[in-house]
């Protein structure tokens, strides 16, 4: 439900996707600035009797600048949203960002170099354990982490009470990540891939070896790049807010072991990044640490 510009159109699509298109987990953030539309769209889909509570599976992150706090930022997605808990609810990133406000914003400072500046008070164990507390209260049915590589969830591994139960990360054939994956397969962590399609506009769309594959499989290059994360286990989050693309990219089809090493090989070499959020830099892991 991320969306850069225009959010007046997230509760229908969100309605129709469940509806319509028979979709189940709904990926949204406080960052976003739609968990009310969210919400609205989960109690009139209820309302309709075609689906319940229960079977609904709804994603929230608290935003880092709630480091201090993280409770009363889940406290505001969930007074926003007008629901009654979260099934899952993520550290967005790993990196605390310095904040004085009640609100979380601005979301996104920015100090003299242009970067986003980190509060070197805190650090992403700490606002781990805040969402613990979460769990065991009710207010999350489940916690996980966003944006974390490996030697962040080294660190957390050792301290945490609960095992994060999903890390969401950028992921695609032309950033494949085996080797965070697999960490996280070994660690009993879901993966979730965001940017299927590598963003708004969809770049990913473009790739001429995606697209030979597609034409095998006589399916779009978009059915493609979603069934490479379903048979590698991992689930995804796709957007749209065209109709027919919401049906679409509930298609999935079975991809032959070949076509999925062809597909982990685009980006092996030299994986692409499309978020280049500007945080401050990581002195102890390197700008690439996330
Ligand atoms: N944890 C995190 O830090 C982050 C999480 N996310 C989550 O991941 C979700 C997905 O990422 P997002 O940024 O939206 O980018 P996506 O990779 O999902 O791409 C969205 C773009 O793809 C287009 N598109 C969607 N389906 C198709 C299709 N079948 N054919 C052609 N074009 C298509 C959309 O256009 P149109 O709408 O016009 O169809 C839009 O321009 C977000 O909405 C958010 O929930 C995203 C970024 C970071
Ligand atoms: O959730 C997010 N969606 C984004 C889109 C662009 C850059 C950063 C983000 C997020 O952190």
């Amino acid at each position: 439900t991320w969306s850069p510009n225009d959010r007046t159109q997230i509760r229908e699509c969100v309605e129709y996707a469940i509806l319509e298109a028979g979709y189940r987990h709904i990926d949204t953030a406080y960052l976003y600035g739609c968990e009310d539309q969210v919400g609205e769209a989960v109690r009139n889909a209820i309302a309709t009797g075609k689906v319940t509570r229960e079977e609904l599976f709804i994603t929230t992150k608290v935003w880092p600048t709630f480091h201090k706090h993280m409770e009363h930022g889940l406290d505001l997605s969930l007074k926003v949203s007008g629901l009654d808990y979260f099934d899952l609810v993520l550290v967005h990133w790993p990196i605390p960002i310095k904040c004085d406000s009640d609100d979380g914003k601005p979301f996104r400072p920015t100090n003299e170099d242009g970067y986003i500046p980190r509060d070197t008070s805190s650090d992403h164990i700490t606002m781990y354990q805040q969402l613990e507390k979460c769990l065991e209260n009710g207010k999350a049915k489940a916690i996980g982490v966003s944006n974390y590589s490996i030697p962040k969830l080294e660190s957390l591994l050792k301290e945490c009470k609960y095992v994060p139960a999903v890390n969401q990360c950028e992921l695609h054939p032309l950033l494949p990540r085996r080797d965070l994956c697999d960490f996280c397969t070994s660690k009993g962590i879901v993966m979730t891939s965001y940017f299927p399609f590598g963003g708004d506009g969809a770049p990913i769309l473009k790739n001429e070896a995606i697209a030979e594959i597609a034409k095998k499989y006589s399916v779009s290059s978009s059915t493609i790049l979603l069934s490479y994360h379903v048979n590698l286990g991992v689930s995804v989050v796709p957007k749209s807010f065209k109709p027919h693309r919401i049906k679409l990219n509930g298609k999935i089809v079975y991809l032959q072991k070949d076509d999925l090493e062809k597909l982990i090989d685009i980006g092996r070499e030299k994986p692409h990044k499309f978020n280049n959020i500007n945080f401050d830099v990581d002195l102890e892991f390197g700008k690439e640490d996330w």
